[in-house]
């Protein structure tokens, strides 16, 4: 679903803080895998997920994604593309405060033009499979640490994607509330999602539904078929 083919990143190009965050990266995600991407703090990680994910674009290399070049393309096609295919968790969570669960689910759907009723309906079906129904109208700042959790994830499945893409989302959670993050992943990667997360926390990699480990360090892949 997802390949890298010599991917290099340099921050600040040509300038006196130049800096080469990836180097020929070449890895590939099958569709239906459950890839943990780990490494130290500076290896790569956010950088490799950014890339694959459209946010940012590799200096060098390509990236494919369904067999589609998304390296080269317009911005106005890449974005198609990042909502069809990624459903995006970030560690911070990113929700909008000031608006309610719902609207927070709602939002990455928005730019599709679906009919506000038929978007609204959808959203609440996602909440209410996460057990927030009740929570639908409050606002984001009143909800809990695992409600927020759980409604980052309502959102990123919003838009039906192929792969769910999380950048160290159990770095602000306890044990409790890791292991049911963790639970929502494997589920949903039962149904069918691919799951891509990076991760320095070995709750993450050791966890049953991971299928394999790819290890940055410096930049570089050391090791793509690491077994959980
Ligand atoms: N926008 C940027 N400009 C300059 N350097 C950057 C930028 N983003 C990241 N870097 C540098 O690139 C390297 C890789 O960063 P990245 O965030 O991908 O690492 P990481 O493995 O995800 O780290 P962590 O586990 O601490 O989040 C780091 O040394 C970082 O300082």
């Amino acid at each position: 679903m997802i390949e890298t083919v010599g991917i290099t990143k340099t921050y600040n190009q040509g300038k006196p803080n130049e800096y080469r965050a990836l180097r020929e990266v070449s890895v590939t995600v099958e569709a239906g895998e459950f890839v943990v991407i780990k490494g130290p703090s500076g290896s790569g990680k956010t950088t490799l997920l950014t890339l694959v994910g459209g946010m940012a674009r590799p200096t060098s290399g390509r990236i494919f994604v369904s067999g589609r070049e998304i390296s080269s393309l317009p911005e106005r096609f890449l974005t198609e593309i990042r909502r069809q295919s990624f459903g995006f968790v970030f560690q911070s969570l990113n929700l909008i405060r000031g608006l309610s669960a719902l609207e927070n689910v709602m939002a990455p759907a928005y730019p599709s033009g679906e009919p506000h009723t038929r978007l609204r309906r959808r959203a609440l079906e996602l909440l209410e499979r996460f057990g927030l129904a009740g929570r639908a109208g409050a606002k984001v700042e009143w909800l809990s640490g695992g409600e927020a959790q759980r409604v980052a994830i309502a959102r990123a499945l919003v838009n039906d994607p192929a792969a769910i893409i999380a950048d160290e989302p159990t770095a602000h959670l306890d044990g409790a509330l890791a292991a049911e993050f963790l639970d929502l992943l494997a589920q949903l990667n039962l149904q069918g999602k691919t799951v891509l997360v990076t991760s320095h926390d070995p709750r993450v990699w050791t966890g049953r539904a991971v299928s394999r480990v790819i290890e940055l360090r410096d930049g570089a892949v050391v090791s793509a078929d690491g077994t959980p």
